[in-house]
């Protein structure tokens, strides 16, 4: 049985809460000889501020880089409101991401059945709702330079954020969506606002050129992100894939998590190139939800997001199809028999705490696993 390297950055506010239920998964699996994980621990965000004055160390990095994949859980949070901007706990995170060269982030919004009704949407819009937002991570306006604020010396400042994307960060991005698209539903819809931004006219016509020489057989359509987003909430059965750009990428993935019905649900990959070397795809995991400090150390967290996005691990780095099919099955069934975390409780349903609900899912693998 192969041994995997993985580095666990449980991070700030929630961040730790999540990851712990995603360590007893670890531990139940390696106590049945189902597969063995060498796990490593880090600070990263406040945690790390706190220790080190730096919201990722080199030291952590280089564990990042040779690890097989990286766990990631949240980071943020008021107590760092007063931090200097580099050192902020979300730079650690920026780090993480530019440094692994991790451009191509996977969110899946999956409305679990018996989720239907916790969804601030109408029940027949999001009933077995499954989409893939793939989000562009390395690019755009949150790294582009200039990034500045500037004293104008009259009583005013100027800030600057840049837009900046080349052919080559948009025809990768493009190809790891078209790739998707072909395994799911063949359909990819590309968003951007080439109405008023020139990185989206250039994102259109790459994105059109490389459909055009490489993926004829997917279909393929443009919508203004504005209106991707309307239709999102609109009638969000209508979207397969959809490739987006940093930013818009960031809001989207976040309004289409309360079709799921809740933050709390959704996952996340975020994948780099396979390094020609050892055959291996750079990779982190993190849920796509925050710290979440309003409800952080109340153990009301809900640990599904980290939970599945381990579960993409075991799919997209570890070969671990069917064992991540299970865990995907585990999280359903818990669903179906009403238990929920107090972001999802709905009428009949028994609220449970984060371990709880960490608990009854690693039940549910063992049943499945008889
Ligand atoms: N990947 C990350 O580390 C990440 C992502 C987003 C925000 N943040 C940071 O987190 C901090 C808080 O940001 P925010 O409040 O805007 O976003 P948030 O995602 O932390 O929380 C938004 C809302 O969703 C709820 N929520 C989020 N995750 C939940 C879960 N697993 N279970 C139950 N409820 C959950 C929270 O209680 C809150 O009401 C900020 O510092 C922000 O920069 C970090
Ligand atoms: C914490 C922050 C840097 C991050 C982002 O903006 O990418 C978060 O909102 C996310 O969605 O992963
Ligand atoms: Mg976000």
């Amino acid at each position: 049985m192969a041994t995997y390297k993985l580095l666990l950055l449980p991070g700030d506010g929630i961040g730790p809460e999540v990851m712990a239920e995603v360590k007893r998964l670890i531990g139940w699996l390696d106590a049945q000889g189902i597969a063995t994980f060498e796990t490593e621990e880090g600070l990263v965000g406040g945690a790390s501020y706190d220790a080190d004055k730096v919201s990722i160390t080199d030291a952590t990095m280089a564990k990042a880089l040779a690890a097989d994949a990286v766990l990631f859980g949240a980071v943020g949070g008021p107590k760092w409101d007063p931090v200097p901007y580099d050192v902020r706990p979300e730079a650690g995170l920026l780090r993480l991401r530019k440094d692994l060269g991790l451009y191509a982030n996977l969110r899946p919004a999956i409305c679990y059945p018996a989720l239907a009704e916790s969804s601030s949407l109408k029940r027949d819009l999001v009933e077995g709702l499954d989409i893939m937002i793939v989000r562009e991570l390395t690019g755009g306006v949150y790294f582009g330079e200039p990034k500045t604020i500037t004293d104008l010396g009259n009583g005013q400042k100027r800030a600057i954020d840049t837009q900046v994307y080349d052919t080559y960060e948009i025809e990768r991005i493009a190809r790891v969506a078209f790739d998707l698209a072909r395994k799911r539903r063949n359909k990819l819809t590309s968003m951007e606002k080439r109405n008023v931004m020139k990185s989206g006219v250039l994102w259109h016509e790459v994105v059109t050129q490389i459909h055009q020489r490489e993926y004829k057989d997917v279909a393929l359509d443009h919508q203004l992100a504005d209106s991707g987003g309307m239709q999102l909430v609109r009638r969000p059965k209508q979207f397969d894939v959809i490739v987006t750009d940093n930013l818009f990428g960031d809001m989207l993935s976040d309004i289409a998590a309360m079709l799921t019905g809740s933050l709390g649900m959704l996952p996340s990959a975020s994948l780099g190139d396979i390094d020609p070397k050892t055959g291996k795809r750079r990779a982190l995991y993190e849920p796509v939800h925050g710290s979440a400090p309003d409800i952080a150390g109340q153990g009301a967290a809900n640990p599904i997001a980290m939970m599945a996005s381990f579960g993409m691990a075991l799919r997209y780095s570890f070969d671990m199809g069917d064992l991540a099919d299970k865990l995907d099955a585990a999280i359903a069934a818990v669903l179906a028999k009403r238990l929920r975390t107090a972001d999802l409780k709905s009428e009949g349903s028994t609220v449970v705490s984060t371990s709880q609900m960490g608990e009854a899912i690693v039940k549910e693998i063992q049943a499945l696993h008889a």
